[in-house]
């Protein structure tokens, strides 16, 4: 049953905040959405899960429009977070809520994840701090059974080894084959470990789609020193430069091919070297603008 996302479009204010966003989701993988502050990750969200109206595009589960048909929506959850609605309720109140909404809400892993953590059924939500209330949000969603969960933020406010235990309930989940699970995150070093794909946003826009292992065999990230501080046009034309010190530039190449390193080496850069090349390169590649190499400068 695969979550196909076509041509999703959504106006705030006026403004084109997702502009015919295009994508589909198989089961059982983990993907990671990423993009600067205010680019549309929670909308796209909230678009995909009917919390608001497209304004053009439509959301398919198995070739059938999913706002259509309440039985379809069971199969996407998406716990948002800045929703305070729960909040008076108690976290057995809102797993009644949760037991009404989704059919098969799998109770016993709901009681025994919320016995583990330490969070108090009783207690309302209001006065959870805010790691339990992120912890409560992904084991509501863990727990609805649906097959593809939305998280936006998830480790968002948790330490470090609740973050870890999360990540390992996640990969857990995708491992049945049975869930997919989308995960909006800023925190692009834990996703890496996570995630087998990358949906990157800009200015409305999906730019990239990366799966990450191809990503890894195709792209480099390499270290150059010239004599003089001029950067090669190839290097320009082909490369995303992500830093520059005095001569020293650093440049992600995302189509890295041997045709691509014979030209570099015929710029005759005085030193050349591989670096590791992570999730965060890729964003500090096609995200950063002028304004922002002043800011790093
Ligand atoms: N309900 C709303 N009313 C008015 N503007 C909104 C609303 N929801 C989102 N926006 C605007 O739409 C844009 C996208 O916001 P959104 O929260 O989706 O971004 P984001 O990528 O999730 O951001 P962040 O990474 O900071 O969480 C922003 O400019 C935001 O101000």
């Amino acid at each position: 049953m695969s979550l196909v996302i076509q041509n999703l479009t959504k106006l705030i204010d006026g403004h084109q905040t997702l502009d015919a966003i295009s994508f589909s989701i198989a089961p059982g993988q983990i993907i990671g959405v990423i993009g600067r502050n205010g680019v549309g990750k929670t909308t796209l969200f909230r678009t995909i899960n009917g919390q608001y109206l497209t304004d053009a595009g439509t959301v398919l589960l198995d070739n059938q429009v999913v706002v259509d048909q309440p039985a379809l929506r069971t199969q996407l959850s998406f716990v948002d977070p800045q929703a305070n609605f729960f909040r008076g309720a108690t976290a057995q109140q809102v797993q009644w809520y949760y037991q009404a909404a989704y059919p098969d809400f799998d109770n016993a892993k709901f009681t025994t994840l919320l016995e583990r953590y330490h969070l108090p059924l009783n207690r309302k939500l209001r006065h959870f701090s805010k790691g339990m209330f992120g912890l409560f949000t992904i084991i509501l969603s863990v727990c609805t059974q649906a097959q593809y969960l939305f998280l936006d933020e998830p480790l968002d406010g948790l330490d470090v080894l609740i973050r870890k235990n999360i990540l390992s309930i996640l990969i857990d989940e995708a491992a049945t084959g049975q869930r997919s699970i989308i995960i909006a995150s800023h925190n692009l070093a834990e996703l890496e470990g996570v995630i087998d794909r990358a949906l990157m946003l800009k200015d409305g826009h999906l730019i990239h789609d990366y799966e990450l292992e191809t990503m890894r065999s195709q792209a480099r990230k390499i270290q150059l020193v010239y004599r003089d501080k001029k950067i090669p046009a190839v290097v320009q034309q082909h490369g995303h430069v992500v830093s520059v010190s005095g001569r020293i530039i650093v440049v992600v190449f995302e189509d890295y091919t041997p045709a691509l390193a014979a030209a570099i080496e015929a710029t005759q850069p005085v030193f050349q070297e591989r670096l590791p090349l992570s999730l965060t390169d890729l964003f500090m590649a096609n995200l950063t603008d002028e304004q922002d190499f002043e800011l790093l400068s």
